[in-house]
């Protein structure tokens, strides 16, 4: 249930039974209490007063004044103050009561009222009542008895006016707690995000969108491994661009990037998930195949050949291709230089071209 669909007495659980043993704890019998009645034309008639002498010292106070503001609140705080003091008399202290008690504790959190001004203003209103009393009670014994009784029901109050001070305070703190929660959740989903992609651009060559040199070396080696343990084939091919300075020198650099991202793209969509497609530097690139013979490679290079030569008829790739050894300890960076050596046999022919 919404807490604007309870009153303060449910929100706070205070039953009578909870009102009773508060009465109990400060004191108070119903029959004090109801004795409380016999004064209420008494303070009626002095309440105009006591209202202007409360509020005479309350804006005295620079801070109260302040909180105050105007000449509008402070009637209608007047009309409050009336009708609080006129209850302190009504004889009846029960749900409705309670729960105007309670109301004022959040009104004056929400205002921010702090606890020693509320305290302040509660011992002015307390001395003022008592003087009322005192000048008009003459038995004497009847007059501790009545001041007494208004003593304690002022603590009444005062326990309902802090229990919802601190029911206030405690949920801004748990709202501010939440709003931090939501904001370090968001920030922390931010930071996670932002350092994947940063992962994922350090292993790729931000031209072509391949693996990067550092990437390749580390993810070939994985593969070598498990094309060894699973005794399944392993391909490795290192291909370069033949002439590729003249591009830049005779059409410009932008054209050669062109031509490497061509490259990128092509083998990014003709590849599949498990090869390792890499720019290894300048224009020289390297593809680690698994589960995949020789054979089947070079008819891969030949579809990569076709396709970039339709795209640029003047220029050509030079290709080496090997396969793994599987049963020696040849490591990954000799089985590249083995490719490499096989592409510069590539390079001496005229056009593109494939050893193995
Ligand atoms: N446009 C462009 N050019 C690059 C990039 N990286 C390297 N190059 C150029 O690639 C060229 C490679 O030159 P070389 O190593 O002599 O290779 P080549 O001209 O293809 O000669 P061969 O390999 O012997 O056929 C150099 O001119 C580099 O400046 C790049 O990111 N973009």
């Amino acid at each position: 249930m919404r807490r604007t669909e309870q009153t303060l007495v449910e929100q706070m659980q205070i039953n009578d039974v909870e009102i009773q043993h508060r009465m109990n704890l400060l004191g108070l019998s119903s029959q004090c209490l109801a004795s409380l009645i016999n004064y209420k034309p008494l303070i009626e008639s002095a309440i105009e007063k006591m209202v202007d002498e409360f509020y005479k010292k309350q804006t005295e106070v620079d801070e109260i004044s302040l909180l105050i503001g105007d000449a509008d609140t402070l009637t209608r705080l007047r009309d409050a103050q009336r009708q609080y003091i006129i209850d302190l008399f009504c004889g009846c202290y029960e749900n409705d009561y309670v729960n105007n008690r309670l109301r004022i504790g959040m009104v004056h959190k929400r205002i921010g009222v702090e606890p020693k001004l509320y305290l302040s203003a509660v011992c002015t209103l307390k001395e003022l009542i008592f003087d009322v009393l005192r000048n008009t009670i003459k038995d004497h014994a009847e007059l501790n008895q009545t001041l007494t009784i208004i003593d304690k029901l002022i603590y009444f109050d005062t326990t309902l006016v802090f229990d919802t001070y601190i029911a206030s305070l405690v949920g801004e703190i748990e709202n501010a707690k939440r709003r931090t929660e939501v904001y370090a959740k968001g920030l922390e989903e931010k930071v996670a995000q932002r350092t994947h992609e940063l992962e994922k651009l350090a292993k790729l060559d931000p031209l072509t969108n391949l693996y990067n040199r550092r990437e390749m070396q580390e993810l070939f080696q994985r593969e070598l491994a498990r094309a060894r343990r699973q005794k399944l084939p392993l391909t490795i091919v290192y291909f370069d661009l033949d002439n590729f300075k003249s591009v830049n020198d005779t059409q410009g650099h932008l054209k050669g990037d062109e031509v490497l991202k061509f490259i990128g793209k092509y083998l990014k969509k003709n590849t599949r998930e498990i090869d390792i497609a890499c720019r290894y530097g300048g224009d020289e690139f390297c593809l680690i195949m698994p589960d995949c013979d020789v054979e089947n490679t070079i008819a891969i290079c030949n579809k990569l050949i076709v396709a970039f030569e339709a795209k640029y008829p003047a220029l050509h790739l030079s290709f080496g291709i090997i396969s793994a050894p599987l049963d020696s300890t040849v490591g990954a960076e000799e089985l590249i230089n083995r490719a490499d050596r096989k592409m510069y046999e590539a390079k001496k022919h005229q056009g593109s071209h494939i050893i193995h």
